[in-house]
Protein backbone atom coordinates (compact mmCIF):
# COMPACT_ATOMS: atom_id res chain seq x y z
CA UNK A 1 0.00 0.00 0.00
CA UNK A 2 1.38 3.42 -0.74
CA UNK A 3 0.75 6.43 0.95
CA UNK A 4 -2.63 8.65 -1.09
CA UNK A 5 -0.84 12.09 -0.29
CA UNK A 6 2.73 12.49 0.46
CA UNK A 7 3.43 15.97 1.48
CA UNK A 8 7.17 17.23 1.07
CA UNK A 9 8.72 20.49 2.65
CA UNK A 10 5.68 22.48 1.89
CA UNK A 11 5.83 26.53 2.31
CA UNK A 12 4.16 29.40 1.99
CA UNK A 13 4.86 32.66 2.52
CA UNK A 14 2.32 36.06 2.30
CA UNK A 15 5.72 38.54 1.44
CA UNK A 16 7.65 38.73 3.72
CA UNK A 17 5.35 36.85 6.52
CA UNK A 18 4.94 32.70 6.66
CA UNK A 19 1.81 31.17 6.22
CA UNK A 20 3.04 27.33 6.69
CA UNK A 21 7.02 26.44 6.68
CA UNK A 22 8.64 23.00 5.78
CA UNK A 23 5.54 20.86 6.60
CA UNK A 24 5.37 17.48 5.39
CA UNK A 25 3.56 14.52 6.26
CA UNK A 26 1.79 11.18 4.27
CA UNK A 27 -1.45 10.57 4.78
CA UNK A 28 -2.69 6.67 4.31
CA UNK A 29 -5.63 5.51 2.51
CA UNK A 30 -8.56 5.39 5.30
CA UNK A 31 -6.93 7.57 7.48
CA UNK A 32 -7.84 10.91 9.11
CA UNK A 33 -5.36 13.05 10.36
CA UNK A 34 -6.03 16.53 11.83
CA UNK A 35 -4.22 19.77 12.40
CA UNK A 36 -4.59 21.98 15.46
CA UNK A 37 -2.90 25.19 16.82
CA UNK A 38 -4.29 28.81 18.04
CA UNK A 39 -5.71 31.44 15.43
CA UNK A 40 -2.78 32.48 12.99
CA UNK A 41 -0.69 29.54 13.19
CA UNK A 42 -1.07 28.19 9.47
CA UNK A 43 -3.55 25.57 9.51
CA UNK A 44 -5.68 27.07 6.72
CA UNK A 45 -2.75 27.93 4.51
CA UNK A 46 -1.78 24.39 4.56
CA UNK A 47 -5.05 22.58 3.58
CA UNK A 48 -5.24 25.63 1.43
CA UNK A 49 -2.02 24.22 -0.83
CA UNK A 50 -3.01 20.32 -0.25
CA UNK A 51 -6.42 21.04 -1.47
CA UNK A 52 -5.07 22.83 -4.78
CA UNK A 53 -6.58 26.63 -3.18
CA UNK A 54 -3.03 27.77 -2.67
CA UNK A 55 0.05 27.34 -4.59
CA UNK A 56 3.23 26.85 -2.41
CA UNK A 57 6.39 28.00 -2.82
CA UNK A 58 8.27 25.30 -2.76
CA UNK A 59 7.62 21.43 -2.14
CA UNK A 60 5.77 19.01 -3.28
CA UNK A 61 2.42 17.39 -2.58
CA UNK A 62 2.14 13.85 -4.53
CA UNK A 63 -1.81 12.24 -4.32
CA UNK A 64 -2.14 9.20 -5.30
CA UNK A 65 1.17 7.26 -5.64
CA UNK A 66 -0.64 4.01 -6.04
CA UNK A 67 -2.34 4.44 -9.06
CA UNK A 68 -1.08 2.68 -12.53
CA UNK A 69 -0.33 5.81 -14.10
CA UNK A 70 1.73 7.09 -10.80
CA UNK A 71 1.68 9.83 -8.29
CA UNK A 72 0.63 13.44 -9.12
CA UNK A 73 1.98 16.62 -7.97
CA UNK A 74 -1.06 18.52 -7.33
CA UNK A 75 1.22 21.36 -7.25
CA UNK A 76 2.08 21.25 -10.75
CA UNK A 77 -1.17 19.94 -11.86
CA UNK A 78 -2.84 22.12 -14.56
CA UNK A 79 -5.62 24.52 -13.45
CA UNK A 80 -8.26 22.09 -15.49
CA UNK A 81 -6.66 18.49 -14.04
CA UNK A 82 -6.93 19.87 -10.31
CA UNK A 83 -10.59 21.50 -11.08
CA UNK A 84 -11.21 17.59 -11.68
CA UNK A 85 -10.18 16.55 -8.94
CA UNK A 86 -12.03 18.79 -6.61
CA UNK A 87 -15.17 17.95 -8.18
CA UNK A 88 -14.64 13.72 -8.11
CA UNK A 89 -12.07 12.01 -6.14
CA UNK A 90 -11.61 15.31 -3.67
CA UNK A 91 -14.06 16.73 -1.54
CA UNK A 92 -14.18 20.70 0.64
CA UNK A 93 -16.41 21.14 3.69
CA UNK A 94 -15.89 24.40 4.34
CA UNK A 95 -16.42 26.04 7.69
CA UNK A 96 -19.08 28.22 6.08
CA UNK A 97 -22.01 26.35 4.38
CA UNK A 98 -22.23 28.90 2.11
CA UNK A 99 -19.14 28.76 0.83
CA UNK A 100 -19.65 25.10 -0.01
CA UNK A 101 -23.51 25.51 -1.38
CA UNK A 102 -25.19 26.92 -3.82
CA UNK A 103 -27.53 28.84 -2.19
CA UNK A 104 -29.98 29.45 -4.45
CA UNK A 105 -30.30 26.01 -5.82
CA UNK A 106 -32.52 23.15 -4.06
CA UNK A 107 -31.21 21.34 -1.73
CA UNK A 108 -31.83 18.17 -3.76
CA UNK A 109 -30.46 19.92 -6.76
CA UNK A 110 -27.01 20.74 -4.45
CA UNK A 111 -26.43 16.89 -3.98
CA UNK A 112 -27.41 16.49 -7.62
CA UNK A 113 -25.20 18.19 -9.48
CA UNK A 114 -22.34 16.73 -7.93
CA UNK A 115 -23.69 13.42 -9.23
CA UNK A 116 -23.50 15.03 -12.73
CA UNK A 117 -20.26 16.15 -11.83
CA UNK A 118 -19.38 12.44 -11.87
CA UNK A 119 -21.01 11.81 -15.05
CA UNK A 120 -24.61 10.41 -13.82
CA UNK A 121 -27.15 11.77 -16.47
CA UNK A 122 -30.80 9.53 -15.33
CA UNK A 123 -32.89 12.54 -13.61
CA UNK A 124 -34.96 9.97 -11.62
CA UNK A 125 -31.89 7.94 -10.30
CA UNK A 126 -29.91 11.52 -9.41
CA UNK A 127 -33.22 12.45 -7.64
CA UNK A 128 -33.60 9.31 -5.64
CA UNK A 129 -29.94 9.43 -4.81
CA UNK A 130 -30.25 12.73 -3.73
CA UNK A 131 -32.83 12.25 -1.11
CA UNK A 132 -30.82 8.96 -0.12
CA UNK A 133 -28.52 11.36 1.32
CA UNK A 134 -30.29 13.76 2.69
CA UNK A 135 -31.69 11.26 4.70
CA UNK A 136 -28.00 9.53 5.46
CA UNK A 137 -27.10 13.41 7.05
CA UNK A 138 -30.93 13.67 8.83
CA UNK A 139 -32.77 15.88 6.36
CA UNK A 140 -36.23 15.30 5.90
CA UNK A 141 -37.20 14.58 2.39
CA UNK A 142 -39.99 16.84 2.32
CA UNK A 143 -36.85 19.88 2.16
CA UNK A 144 -35.71 18.48 -1.02
CA UNK A 145 -36.74 21.45 -3.46
CA UNK A 146 -36.34 24.05 -0.69
CA UNK A 147 -33.10 26.31 -1.22
CA UNK A 148 -30.25 26.24 1.60
CA UNK A 149 -30.97 29.88 2.40
CA UNK A 150 -34.50 28.61 4.46
CA UNK A 151 -32.71 25.61 6.07
CA UNK A 152 -30.53 26.21 9.76
CA UNK A 153 -27.26 26.58 9.90
CA UNK A 154 -26.77 23.02 11.39
CA UNK A 155 -28.76 21.50 8.44
CA UNK A 156 -26.68 23.99 5.96
CA UNK A 157 -23.40 22.30 7.14
CA UNK A 158 -25.28 18.64 7.00
CA UNK A 159 -26.56 19.56 3.42
CA UNK A 160 -22.97 20.32 2.41
CA UNK A 161 -21.54 17.07 3.78
CA UNK A 162 -23.95 15.38 1.62
CA UNK A 163 -23.28 17.51 -1.63
CA UNK A 164 -19.55 16.27 -0.54
CA UNK A 165 -20.00 13.05 -0.08
CA UNK A 166 -22.51 11.68 -2.20
CA UNK A 167 -20.13 11.01 -5.45
CA UNK A 168 -17.84 9.10 -3.13
CA UNK A 169 -14.65 10.88 -2.63
CA UNK A 170 -11.66 9.19 -1.54
CA UNK A 171 -10.24 12.33 0.05
CA UNK A 172 -12.11 15.04 2.48
CA UNK A 173 -10.89 18.07 3.45
CA UNK A 174 -12.49 19.66 6.06
CA UNK A 175 -11.94 23.30 7.29
CA UNK A 176 -13.48 23.73 10.99
CA UNK A 177 -16.23 21.40 10.09
CA UNK A 178 -18.30 22.01 13.45
CA UNK A 179 -16.94 26.12 13.87
CA UNK A 180 -19.79 28.65 14.19
CA UNK A 181 -22.51 26.24 15.19
CA UNK A 182 -24.03 25.43 18.64
CA UNK A 183 -22.77 23.44 20.75
CA UNK A 184 -25.42 21.58 21.20
CA UNK A 185 -25.76 20.94 17.71
CA UNK A 186 -21.81 20.81 16.62
CA UNK A 187 -21.91 17.42 18.77
CA UNK A 188 -24.69 16.00 16.70
CA UNK A 189 -22.69 16.68 13.23
CA UNK A 190 -19.87 15.36 14.78
CA UNK A 191 -21.56 12.15 15.17
CA UNK A 192 -22.62 12.08 12.02
CA UNK A 193 -19.56 12.96 10.34
CA UNK A 194 -17.98 9.89 12.35
CA UNK A 195 -20.48 7.31 10.88
CA UNK A 196 -19.69 8.55 7.59
CA UNK A 197 -16.06 9.03 7.59
CA UNK A 198 -15.88 5.34 9.04
CA UNK A 199 -18.73 3.86 6.72
CA UNK A 200 -17.00 5.07 3.89
CA UNK A 201 -13.48 4.16 4.93
CA UNK A 202 -12.78 7.93 4.01
CA UNK A 203 -9.29 9.60 4.06
CA UNK A 204 -9.46 13.11 5.38
CA UNK A 205 -6.91 16.13 6.42
CA UNK A 206 -9.47 18.00 9.15
CA UNK A 207 -8.18 21.74 10.38
CA UNK A 208 -9.71 22.72 14.05
CA UNK A 209 -9.63 24.56 16.85
CA UNK A 210 -11.37 22.34 18.39
CA UNK A 211 -9.81 19.37 20.36
CA UNK A 212 -12.88 17.29 20.71
CA UNK A 213 -13.61 16.96 17.11
CA UNK A 214 -9.92 16.19 16.58
CA UNK A 215 -10.20 13.94 19.12
CA UNK A 216 -13.43 11.76 18.07
CA UNK A 217 -12.59 12.11 14.25
CA UNK A 218 -8.90 12.37 13.85
CA UNK A 219 -6.69 9.17 13.66
CA UNK A 220 -3.66 11.40 13.93
CA UNK A 221 -2.82 14.52 14.89
CA UNK A 222 -0.25 17.60 13.68
CA UNK A 223 0.55 20.25 15.93
CA UNK A 224 1.09 23.83 14.31
CA UNK A 225 2.65 26.77 15.68
CA UNK A 226 3.89 29.90 13.82
CA UNK A 227 3.51 27.64 10.42
CA UNK A 228 5.83 24.90 11.23
CA UNK A 229 4.54 21.21 12.83
CA UNK A 230 5.89 21.16 16.51
CA UNK A 231 4.21 17.70 17.27
CA UNK A 232 2.61 14.98 15.22
CA UNK A 233 1.88 11.51 16.76
CA UNK A 234 -1.39 9.02 17.47
CA UNK A 235 -4.62 11.71 18.67
CA UNK A 236 -5.09 9.82 21.64
CA UNK A 237 -0.85 9.81 22.07
CA UNK A 238 -0.62 13.87 21.63
CA UNK A 239 -4.03 14.78 23.56
CA UNK A 240 -3.23 12.20 26.68
CA UNK A 241 0.84 12.86 26.98
CA UNK A 242 2.02 15.98 24.50
CA UNK A 243 6.14 15.97 24.10
CA UNK A 244 6.33 19.60 23.08
CA UNK A 245 5.57 22.78 25.25
CA UNK A 246 3.15 24.28 23.20
CA UNK A 247 1.40 21.18 22.41
CA UNK A 248 1.10 21.16 26.34
CA UNK A 249 -0.10 24.49 26.50
CA UNK A 250 -2.60 23.87 24.00
CA UNK A 251 -4.03 20.64 25.52
CA UNK A 252 -4.21 22.36 28.81
CA UNK A 253 -6.72 24.32 27.94
CA UNK A 254 -5.10 27.74 28.04
CA UNK A 255 -5.35 27.88 24.39
CA UNK A 256 -7.99 26.02 23.59
CA UNK A 257 -10.64 28.33 22.49
N1 LIG B 1 -4.12 36.26 2.49
C1 LIG B 1 -3.17 36.49 3.39
N2 LIG B 1 -2.33 37.53 3.26
C2 LIG B 1 -1.35 37.77 4.17
N3 LIG B 1 -1.10 37.00 5.24
C3 LIG B 1 -1.90 35.94 5.42
C4 LIG B 1 -2.99 35.62 4.52
N4 LIG B 1 -3.61 34.50 4.97
C5 LIG B 1 -2.96 34.15 6.09
N5 LIG B 1 -1.94 35.00 6.37
C6 LIG B 1 -1.00 34.90 7.50
O1 LIG B 1 -0.43 33.59 7.52
C7 LIG B 1 -0.32 33.10 8.85
C8 LIG B 1 -1.12 31.81 8.95
O2 LIG B 1 -2.51 32.09 8.80
P1 LIG B 1 -3.64 30.96 8.66
O3 LIG B 1 -4.90 31.64 8.32
O4 LIG B 1 -3.14 29.89 7.76
O5 LIG B 1 -3.69 30.41 10.15
P2 LIG B 1 -4.83 29.53 10.85
O6 LIG B 1 -4.11 28.65 11.80
O7 LIG B 1 -5.65 28.89 9.83
O8 LIG B 1 -5.68 30.63 11.62
P3 LIG B 1 -7.27 30.61 11.95
O9 LIG B 1 -7.46 29.46 12.88
O10 LIG B 1 -7.47 31.94 12.61
O11 LIG B 1 -7.97 30.46 10.65
C9 LIG B 1 -0.82 34.21 9.75
O12 LIG B 1 0.30 34.96 10.20
C10 LIG B 1 -1.69 35.05 8.85
O13 LIG B 1 -1.70 36.40 9.27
Amino acid sequence: MSPLLQVEGVTKRYGARIGCEGVGFDLWPGEVMGIVGESGSGKSTLLGCLAGHLTPDTGRILYDAGAGSGAQDVTAMPEAARRRLLRTDWAFVHQNPRDGLRMNVSAGGNVGERLMAVGARNYGAIRARAGDWLGRVEIDGARMDDRPSAFSGGMQQRLQIARNLVSGPRLVFMDEPTGGLDVSVQARLLDLLRGLVRDMGLSAVIVTHDLAVVRLLADRLMVMKSGRVVETGLTDQVLDDPQHPYSQLLVSSVLQV
